[in-house]
Formats: C-alpha cells, structure tokens, sequence
C-alpha cells in the first residue's frame, strides 16, 4: 500500500489497512456525520466525498451507515478503494485535508440502525466451560453441538454505543439451595467478549444464504460485550434460553472493520469432527486471527483468540437463513463468547473465575468474581493486515452503575 500523505506512524492505531467506518458529532449542533478513523484524526466522508466530486457523496453524506450498508459489496469495495486514493494521492490531500477532525474531539455514536440481533455460542472452549459449571453431571456439550451453530435471537432494541453506562440488572434468581426465588439487582453480572457481525445486503423471506454468500451479505465486523446476569439467566434459561439476564444491555464498538480489511487475517477454523452437512461447508476458509485483549478496571485479565472459533460467522450466517428466515440490513450477530483452550483466553468473568470460586485478583490488591459498580470493562482487538500491518479494532467500553 503507497504511504498517506498524513503522518502516519507504522504503528498509528488506524492505519491504511484498517479505515474503518463509524458515525462521529462534534457537538455545537450535535449533527452525526459518516467517518474513517485514520490516524489520529477522523476523516468526514461526506465532506470529502463532495470535496473530491465522488459519485457516493450522497451515500457517504447520510446521518449513519444505513445507506452505505444497504448499496452492496461492489459499492463497499469501489468507496474502500477511494478512501486509499484520497489518503495516499498527493493530488487529492487539497481537497481532503481540510475535512480532518482531530479524534480525540468526536463523539462516537452507534453507527447504523440495529434490524434482528442474534448471539450465537461458537467457542467450544466456552460451551464445554458453561456446561461444566450450569449442567454439573451432564456432558460438557450439548449432542446437538458440533451438528449446527447453536444460537438466540437477543433484543436489538438494547444494543448500545461503547461508553454507555450499564445499569446493573434487577430480577429473580434462585440457587439450588434458596428455597424459593428471590428478587433483587443481580449479584453475578458479567461480561462476553464476543465479535459482532452486520449484515448490509438483504435477503429475502423463503431463499437461503450459502457460506459462501458470507462477503456479499456482511458489511463488516467490531466487539461487542454481551453482558450477562448469571444468576438471572441460570433460574430462568430452562427450557427456551436466554432472556432477561441478557436483554438488558449489549455493547458495541464504534468503528465498524469491513471485511475487506480482514483478508490477511484469514486462517482456516479448527478442524470439525463430525463433518458438518452439506449445508454448513463452504469452499474458502472463515476463520479470522483477531486477537481479543479484555480489561478489567484498567488491568488485561484476558486474551482471547478468535481464530479457536469452532463455527466460523460465514457458517451461522448459511444457518441462520436455512430455515427461509429472510435477512435485513443491520441485522447483527454476535460470535458467542470468545474463549480459547488456555485459563487466561477465556472471555467471561464466570468462566475466569470458574464461577466465583477462583476469584480473579488484581494488580491493584482488590478481587473480582463478578462486576462490582464502578467497574470499566474494555474490550480490545487487533488482527494482522497486509505487509506486516495491523488492523485495529479500537474498543468497546462500558462502567457498571448501580441498580435502580
Ligand atoms: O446455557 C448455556 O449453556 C449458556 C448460554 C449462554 O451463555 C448464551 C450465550 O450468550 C452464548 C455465548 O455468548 O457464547
Ligand atoms: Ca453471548
Ligand atoms: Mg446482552
């Protein structure tokens, strides 16, 4: 890739291999405009669009990302392709350069209307975690498991830009050993260090999505922390899964990473023993090598690695529609937990602290099972890009305040 004609340090959190997309204000009217991180700065694509006499001005001029999402992987790759030539010809800086906003200056807000959420539960490190400590006794993984990507429809209405506060949720639970359920803000919060995925072209009611309809229906990939009430969801999650002690609140990242930054970092899944049906085989590799980094109060508690996936997102995709179910641009799904083999990659503080009886002690002399308010959890993630490059995924944040 030629370099920018910004002074970007190899090592800049957004470099050329990631230009990711997002929504961005800066105050005053309080106006959301479409933009790129790069570097230290924000790049309006509106502005620069029209300042460059693009033909997606339009596109790139809107409030969010709907449009773009919706226009399709020729539009997706065509402006992409733009974004590289605006920052790297000289003869465009002109025009350009005065449509930098410094990024420390925005506020970041959701990026695109949220349509059907889905949160599937694709590490099998994490089932066989859950199942050891909901399911004592019982095999680790349920037998429908390594047959079909195990999922639930969560509550879109809920999903939140990182940075919101998390109101600790209030419900009913009950331990083996209460003798009846009692009511109160939930006492086992957690999170889920997962990977979200929005689909932009839709599908229609009745058709199916094959696996390898993955990159022209999905737009792109960021973080996102399912946080999870675990005492809520063990009382109520028999017989039809998760509700409540997850539908209070799921956070993502701002800046969404199109697939097409994801190339390189593209690995093959762990082998699948049994072969899955025809249905669920695609003939090029979806695994992806991000590297997920969650903190706790400021201190790294996890390292999870999103290539251990055991379905890949193009799978539960070819899934999620075989059935007929049609899909919607901004539909998301969500990867499931992001848990590896080894105690440090595990992607939620049930597992890290095997239930509460580890508890997780941190650099500064305090003890974590589950979140306490005032908590700030920060997910991170970098994923190899080309030429020895990163792509960054910037973060998704959320602080525990107290219940009402
Ligand atoms: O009952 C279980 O086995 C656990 C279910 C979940 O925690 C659902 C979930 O959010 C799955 C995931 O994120 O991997
Ligand atoms: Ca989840
Ligand atoms: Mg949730």
């Amino acid at each position: 890739m030629p370099d920018s004609w910004i002074d970007l340090p190899r090592d800049a959190e957004f470099g050329l291999a990631t230009l990711p997309y997002g929504v961005f204000s800066t105050g005053g009217d309080g106006a959301t405009r479409v933009g790129t991180a790069v570097g230290a700065h924000v790049l309006d694509l509106g502005a620069a669009a029209r300042a460059t006499g693009s033909p997606h001005a339009d596109l790139l001029g809107a409030p969010n990302l709907d449009a773009l999402l919706a226009a399709g992987r020729p539009v997706w790759d065509r402006v992409r392709a733009d974004l590289v030539e605006w920052l790297t010809d000289p003869a465009h800086e002109a025009a350009v350069r005065p449509h930098l906003v410094d990024r420390d200056a925005v506020r970041l807000h959701l990026p695109f209307t949220v349509a059907d959420y889905v949160d599937f539960y694709a590490s099998e490190h994490h089932a066989a975690n859950v199942g050891r400590m909901f399911r004592p006794g019982q095999e680790p993984l349920t037998p429908n498991w390594k047959h079909l990507p195990i999922g639930y429809h969560g509550r879109s209405g809920t999903i939140v830009a990182s940075g919101t506060d998390i109101v600790r949720p209030t419900g009913q639970r009950k331990s083996p050993d209460d003798p009846a359920p009692v009511f109160g803000p939930s006492v086992r919060l957690d999170i889920e260090a997962e990977v979200g995925f929005v689909v932009g072209t839709p599908a229609p009611m009745g058709g199916r999505v094959a696996v390898d309809g993955f990159p022209d229906h999905v737009f792109g990939v960021f973080l996102l922390n399912d946080w999870s009430s675990r005492d809520l969801q063990a009382w109520e999650y028999v017989p039809l899964g998760p509700f409540l002690g997850k539908s209070f609140a799921t956070s993502v990242s701002p800046w969404i990473v199109p697939l097409a930054a994801l190339e390189s970092a593209r690995v093959e899944q762990p082998a699948q023993d049994p072969e899955p049906l025809p249905y669920l085989r695609g003939s090029a590799p979806w695994g992806l090598d991000l590297r997920l980094e969650v903190r706790l109060n400021g201190h790294p508690v996890s390292r999870p690695p999103f290539s251990q996936m055991y379905w890949t997102a193009a799978q539960q995709l070819a899934h999620m529609t075989v059935n007929g179910a049609s899909l919607r641009t901004g539909d998301v799904y969500a990867s499931g937990t992001v848990s590896g083999p080894e105690p440090g990659q595990r992607g939620s503080l049930l597992e890290l602290s095997w239930s509460g009886k580890e508890p997780l002690r941190l650099p500064d002399g305090t003890e974590r099972s589950f979140l306490e308010d005032g908590d700030e959890v920060v997910i991170t993630a970098t994923a190899p890009g080309p030429d020895g490059t990163v792509v960054h995924f910037g973060e998704v944040t959320g602080r525990i305040l107290p219940a009402v």
